[in-house]
């Protein structure tokens, strides 16, 4: 009985934790990104970008924004270690995909890798923020602009903005999570996980 209670206080008014897989080709700014996150909502400071290096393995950060708990998933975006990401698909809320919105040169490399990820039915239903990052930088592209480069199709069911944002000034990052946190909140895709992992109190 106790636990049966428990169980249902928990599911009532426990903090929803949120996982948000973090992708995008190398030195899109990813890493450096997460570790601004954690400047923005934690009382860590996050790693200065000069100590930052090519991720090989998996970064995780922790925060907490809009009452939630949001945990990220940052990966290596190097072509050989791409077929990393689907192993975390399943277990994803959301997807941040980042781009260097200042390297155009990239973007075709940015837009195929992109797409293979909308393609992958693991991820059916999670919103995406697909972020314009190194905005401090004179040439990086609007958000509209990287939009209509990127020239996505396959997006129309999916829930998903273009931001412009800077993992160094910190620019766009909390209208970005708002907006993440905001939809996660409210779509399928977390009722179905909720329902996988057996959230129903007392059926634990
Ligand atoms: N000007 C500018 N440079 C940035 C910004 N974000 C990242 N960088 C730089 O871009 C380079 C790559 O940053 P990372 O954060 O390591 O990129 P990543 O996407 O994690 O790269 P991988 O781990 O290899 O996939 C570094 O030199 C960063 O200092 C930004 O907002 N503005
Ligand atoms: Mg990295």
């Amino acid at each position: 009985m106790f636990s049966l209670f428990f169980g249902l206080y928990k599911y009532l008014f426990s903090k929803t934790e949120f996982h948000v897989l973090i992708i995008g080709i190398d030195k899109a700014g990813k890493t450096t990104l997460l570790e601004k996150l954690k400047s923005i909502y934690s009382n860590l400071e996050g790693l200065p970008p000069d100590r930052i290096v090519p991720t090989v393995g998996l970064n995780i950060g922790r925060i907490e924004a809009s009452n939630t708990k949001l945990v990220f998933w940052d990966l290596g975006g190097q072509p050989g270690l791409r077929s990393i990401w689907e192993k975390y698909y399943e277990e994803a809320h959301a997807v941040i995909f980042v781009v260097d919105a200042a390297c155009p040169s990239r973007f075709e490399d940015s837009k195929s890798a992109l797409e293979k990820v909308l393609r992958h039915e693991d991820l059916q239903g999670a919103p995406l923020l697909i972020l314009g990052n190194k905005q401090d930088l004179s040439d990086a592209v609007s958000a509209e602009e990287l939009a209509r480069y990127l020239a996505l199709k396959k997006l129309d069911e999916r829930v998903y903005v273009f931001e412009a944002v800077s993992a160094y000034d910190g620019m766009g990052i909390k209208e970005s999570i708002e907006w993440l946190v905001d939809v996660m909140e409210r779509s399928k895709r977390t009722e179905m996980l909720r329902a996988r992992s057996g959230a129903i109190p007392g059926y634990m």
